[in-house]
């Protein structure tokens, strides 16, 4: 076994253990040729934000177009902050997941398919409170370019399959990796050429040394 961390060594039924590569998700597309791009790069997951504030806003006419056509091998990840019950019914007739990264209550953030994004500076003990697929461990504000604490990340992926996410390059994903060891990573500034554009070797580069 490699010193790559601890989240991506799984045992087989014969109890050997193995490598699995750790999960991208491409966060942040707004256009078609970059939900492309992200795919032919081996993206995992695709995530696009439905938080109107942001700079990153993908509105409801334009969701069909960007996620038809994408393989079933890659799932689509609404991120959406606060949102009401019935928006969030809608979402679920195109997305594969849904990302809370709000202050959703758990109540509204539960179950198989949904991730709940939290930042960790204040304890673990919100972590228990949700019952959902995979926590996202960000910065404290979605798509801030910022680095989370990766030593409280770890110690977050000793006990569950998080996605570590904020601030994460293709300079700095491999180390990310390696320190935390999460079951994935989360990236959108940092493959970005300006905010919502995507750079097609950025994603290459990110996806190669996340997944070495
Ligand atoms: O990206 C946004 O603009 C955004 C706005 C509001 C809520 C969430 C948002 N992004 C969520 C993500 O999953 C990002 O990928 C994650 O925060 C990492 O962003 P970055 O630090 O830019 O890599």
């Amino acid at each position: 076994m490699s010193d790559r961390g601890n989240a991506d060594a799984r045992r087989t039924a014969g109890g050997k253990a193995v490598r699995t590569p750790v999960k991208v998700k491409i966060c942040g597309l707004t256009r078609r040729e970059d939900v492309e791009s992200a795919v032919e790069a081996g993206a995992d997951y695709l995530g696009f934000v439905l938080v109107p504030e942001s700079k990153r806003y993908v509105p409801p006419e334009r969701w069909r177009n960007l996620t038809e056509g994408v393989p079933e091998r890659v799932k689509c990840v609404a991120v959406v902050a606060d949102p009401a019950r019935e928006e969030v019914a809608e979402m679920w007739n195109i997305f594969d997941i849904i990302q809370f990264h709000g202050s959703e209550t758990p109540e509204l953030a539960r179950g198989n398919n949904c991730w709940k994004a939290l930042h960790l500076e204040h304890g673990f003990e919100r972590m228990k409170q949700f019952d959902v697929e995979h926590f996202v461990i960000d910065a404290a504000a979605g798509g801030s370019g910022r680095r989370c604490d990766w030593n409280l990340a770890a110690a977050a992926a000793k006990e569950h399959e998080i996605l570590l996410a904020g601030g994460l390059t293709p300079e700095n994903v491999a180390e990310a990796v390696r320190r935390v060891g999460p079951w994935g990573v989360d990236v959108s500034g940092g493959v970005e050429s300006s905010p919502g554009i995507k750079s097609k070797e950025k994603l290459l580069k990110f996806i190669k040394e996340a997944k070495q």
